[in-house]
C-alpha cells in the first residue's frame, strides 16, 4: 500500500478502500407493531440466512428468541463492542473495528413451515398458509438452498454490515441454530437528480425492477397487502407479522445478452431504458399500463412477464404482493457461466393469494427462457415487538401448557421412543 499524509498530518494509505460511511448512523428501529425490514426503505444491501433451529420445547424456543432479540437490539443500534480478553475468542469479528455503526440495519425473523410441523408441541399454532415451497413449472431447486426452520433477512447499506450481523448471530446462538444456507445480494444505488421522481434499481437483465410495486408508505394499503390482521382466520399470535416468498433466481445472462433489445422488451412488457410500459413508451416507469384497451395483446403481449404477474383486473387486485429482490453475482459455475440472479423477496398477508398465485400466472412465460429459480423458502415474519419485550413473545405466550408437558419428546425427526418404556 502507498502512503500518503493528509493535511491533519494523519498518514493515509491511498489504496485502501474506504467505505462509504456517510449513511453508517442511519438507524431502523428494531420495535414496533411489525417488525423492521418489509416496509421499511429498502437499503443497498442484503442477505438471506436460513437455519436449522435444535429447540426441542418451549423454554428451548422462548430462550433463542430472547437471546437473537438480544442481538437483533445491539446490532442494530449499534455501539462499543465489548473488551476482548487475550485468552479468549474475542466478542465481536472486528470486521466494523471497535465500534459497529447501525448503518440503517434491519434483521427480520421468519419461521418455516417445518419448524411447527416437525414439533408436535407447536403443529398446532402453525400459521394457516404457512406451508413447504413446491416445484413450479421451471424450477431445478437444489435442496441445500431451500426451505429452513427460520429465517432471518439482513437488509443494510454496506454489505460489510450484513455480513457483521450474520456472523455476529452464528457466534451467538450456537446450540441454537444451524445454518443451512444464505445468499447476499445488492441493489445499485442510482444517482438521484434533484427534484425528479425517485427512480427504480435495475436487475441483471438490466430491466428496472420495482416500478408498479405497491406504495410501502401507504399503511392502508399494506394493512390490506402485507400484514395480517386481527381479522384474518390466522391464529391470534400471527396478528402483525407477514408471508414471505424467497426465490434464489439464477439469470442465465449470457443468453439473455445475446437477446435482441426488441424481443428483451416485449418479454418483460417495459422500455429496457425508461422501464415505461410499452404502451406508452415515451411515458416514465411510473405510467400505469392500459391492458384493457389492448386485448390482443398487440401493445403488450399477452404472456410479457408484468401482463401475466399483474394483469390489472378487479379480481387480481387481491393477488399484488410487496417486491424487495436484491441482485446478486456468485462467480462462476463449473460449466463457465456467471453464476448472477435475483434473491427475489416477496412480502404479503396471504401466501396463497400472494406469491402463489402470481407464480402459477408466470408458469411458462417467455422468461422462463432466461431464468432458473433455484432456492428459497417459504417464511412467516413475525409480529413486530416493543422495546422490553422479544421477537416471538406472542407464539411462545400461545403455547398451550398441556402442550408443553410433552414438549421434551424428541421432534419427529429423532427416532420414536420405544413404545413400551414409559418417558
Ligand atoms: C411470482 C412473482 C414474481 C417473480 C418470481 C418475478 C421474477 C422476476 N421479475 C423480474 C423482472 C421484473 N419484474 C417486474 C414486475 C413484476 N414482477 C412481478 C412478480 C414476479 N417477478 C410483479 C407482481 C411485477 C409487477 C407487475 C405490475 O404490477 O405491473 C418488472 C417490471 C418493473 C416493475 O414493476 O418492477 C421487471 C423488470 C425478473 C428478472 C425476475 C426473475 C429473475
Ligand atoms: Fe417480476
Amino acid at each position: 500500500a502507498t502512503e500518503q499524509t493528509t493535511s491533519a498530518g494523519q498518514r493515509h494509505v491511498t489504496d485502501a478502500p474506504i467505505a462509504d460511511t456517510t449513511n453508517s448512523r442511519d438507524m431502523v428501529s428494531p420495535h414496533g407493531a411489525h417488525q423492521a425490514g418489509i416496509v421499511t426503505p429498502r437499503p443497498a444491501n442484503g442477505i438471506v440466512a436460513a437455519f436449522h433451529v435444535l429447540a426441542n420445547d418451549a423454554a428451548d424456543l422462548e430462550a433463542l428468541f430472547r437471546r437473537l432479540t438480544e442481538r437483533i437490539v445491539f446490532l442494530t443500534h449499534g455501539g462499543p463492542v465489548p473488551d476482548a480478553d487475550p485468552k479468549l475468542p474475542p466478542p465481536d469479528s472486528g470486521i466494523l473495528g471497535p465500534v459497529v455503526p447501525p448503518d440503517a440495519l434491519t434483521i427480520t425473523v421468519g419461521l418455516g413451515s417445518s419448524l411447527f410441523e416437525d414439533r408436535p408441541w407447536l403443529a398446532a399454532l402453525k400459521p394457516r398458509v404457512l406451508q413447504r415451497m413446491v416445484k413450479f413449472h421451471n424450477d431445478a431447486l437444489i435442496a441445500d438452498l431451500c426451505h429452513g426452520d427460520l429465517m432471518l433477512q439482513f437488509c443494510a447499506n454496506t454489505q460489510d454490515t450484513c455480513v457483521h450481523a450474520l456472523r455476529d448471530v452464528v457466534k451467538n446462538l450456537p446450540g441454537q441454530m444451524v445454518l443451512k444456507w444464505a445468499q447476499a445480494g445488492n441493489v445499485p444505488v442510482l444517482p438521484q437528480r434533484p427534484g425528479a421522481a425517485p427512480e427504480s434499481a435495475r436487475n441483471l437483465l438490466g430491466f428496472r425492477d420495482g416500478s408498479a410495486n405497491p406504495d410501502s408508505a401507504d399503511e392502508e394499503l399494506m394493512r390490506r397487502l402485507v400484514w395480517v390482521g386481527p381479522e384474518s382466520d390466522e391464529p391470534d399470535w400471527a396478528t402483525g407479522g407477514s408471508y414471505a416468498a424467497v426465490r434464489i433466481i439464477r439469470n442465465l445472462v449470457e443468453r439473455w445478452d445475446r437477446t435482441p433489445l426488441g424481443e428483451q422488451e416485449r418479454i418483460m412488457g417495459r422500455m429496457k431504458m425508461s422501464g415505461a410500459p410499452l404502451d406508452q413508451p415515451d411515458a416514465t416507469e411510473a405510467q400505469v399500463p392500459d391492458f384493457a384497451t389492448d386485448p390482443d395483446g398487440t401493445r403488450t403481449p399477452l404472456d410479457a412477464h408484468i401482463r401475466l404477474a399483474n394483469p390489472r383486473t378487479p379480481a387480481t387486485e387481491a393477488n399484488l404482493i410487496l417486491r424487495r429482490p436484491f441482485n446478486y453475482v456468485n462467480g462462476v459455475l463449473k460449466n463457465g457461466q456467471l453464476d448472477q440472479g435475483l434473491l427475489f423477496i416477496a412480502w404479503q398477508a396471504d401466501l396463497d393469494r400472494g406469491f402463489i398465485t402470481v407464480q402459477k400466472r408466470l408458469d411458462k412465460e417467455p422468461l422462463e427462457e432466461y431464468i432458473r429459480p433455484v432456492g428459497g423458502g417459504y417464511f412467516f415474519a413475525l409480529p413486530g415487538f416493543a422495546d422490553g419485550d422479544y421477537v416471538g413473545s406472542t407464539l411462545i405466550a400461545a403455547i398451550s401448557p398441556t402442550s408443553q408437558t410433552t414438549s421434551s419428546q424428541p421432534v419427529s425427526s429423532d427416532p420414536a421412543p420405544d413404545p413400551g418404556t414409559k418417558p
